[in-house]
């Protein structure tokens, strides 16, 4: 097990992580990821970017061409047998016996784990609370509503309360009231201790949820780095104002970008910014720091050669 200067190791190291298909397709090339523990980390990239053969390398589930991983400190897919069982996975969608409710399919799931079977029912209905299904619900899974279906999958994935989840698209599917239960659920695991990986290829919905984001593009990784790192304030603050063209005179000079309603300044003061505006004349109706968006610095990682 490696450390890095003294801190835990990663949950989750790539290095050099690449995969050729047969026929040349290099669908992931030279990657190397780096999840901490406590990270909601999100994985961002276009459609055939190649996160889902990046996060079934991290599972064993297909061979590296060249390249290592590590979870827990350990090699995959050479100690499966140790890692595996503290991974909860979602990879593809959500499979369930059709004709079964979802208390019997997760009863088969937890006994094809062979998982103690003393207090089975009683995990299976905390885990199916949890994610929101009813536990008494005895209607087949193919009744089931797709967001349902998510849900069961999870609860799949929790059974066994593992300390890494991975998840490949997990909100595919659902509509907006689902994406948001399937969110708050995810980032409730992850205070209490989960980490999480994320593949997605919404950018609203990395933002929202990650810690710490790696971005793919065309099968390498042109970006991996802490959320708060790359949102930090840019020195810039944002006025809103009626009053633009008096707001230019004021500050001559410090303006950075200007339109309807607003000005960009470059300040490191802003309540004296704010005191010599009024003094001018200028009416300010919001003020804040200026961030960049993650669709912002996507753009600009993925536009470097
Ligand atoms: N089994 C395979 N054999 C050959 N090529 C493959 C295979 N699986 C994926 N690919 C190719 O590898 C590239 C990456 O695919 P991958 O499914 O990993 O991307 P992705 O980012 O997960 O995309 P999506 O969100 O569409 O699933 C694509 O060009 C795809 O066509």
């Amino acid at each position: 097990m490696t450390a890095t200067g003294g801190a835990t190791a990663p949950v989750v190291r790539t290095r050099g992580l690449t995969k050729v298909y047969r026929g040349g397709v290099r669908a992931v090339d030279g990657v190397d990821l780096e999840v901490r523990e406590g990270d909601v980390y999100g994985f961002l990239g276009a459609n055939g970017s190649g996160k889902t053969t990046t996060v079934r390398m991290l599972l064993g589930l297909v061979l590296a061409s060249e390249g290592d991983v590590e979870v827990f400190g350990e090699p995959m897919p050479r100690n499966g047998a140790s890692v595996l069982p503290r991974i909860g996975a979602l990879v593809e969608g959500p499979g369930a016996y059709p004709h079964l409710s979802g208390r019997r399919n997760l009863a088969l799931l937890d006994a094809i784990d062979g998982s103690p079977r003393a207090d089975r029912p009683g995990r299976i209905g905390a885990v199916l609370e949890q994610v929101g299904l009813d536990p008494d619900d005895r209607r087949p899974a193919r009744t089931y509503s797709l967001g349902m279906r998510q849900r069961l999958g999870l609860a799949g994935a929790l059974l066994r309360r593992p300390p890494l989840l991975v998840l490949d698209e997990p909100t595919n599917g659902l509509d907006p009231q689902g994406i948001r239960e399937m969110r708050e659920l995810l980032l409730a695991l992850n205070r209490g201790g989960t980490t999480i990986f994320l593949s997605s290829h919404l950018l609203a919905e990395i933002e929202q949820m990650s810690t710490r984001v790696g971005v793919l593009d065309r099968g390498r990784l042109v970006l991996q780095e802490d959320m708060s790192v790359l949102q930090a304030p840019t020195g810039l603050v944002r006025v809103r104002t009626p009053d633009v063209a008096t707001a230019l005179r004021a500050l001559d000079g410090h303006v950075a970008d200007h339109g309807p309603g607003h000005v960009v300044v470059r300040s490191p003061d802003p309540a004296g910014l704010v005191a010599h505006l009024v003094e001018r004349g200028v009416r300010v109706t919001e003020l804040g720091p200026e961030r960049r968006t993650l669709e912002e610095i996507v753009l600009a990682a993925s536009e470097a050669p």
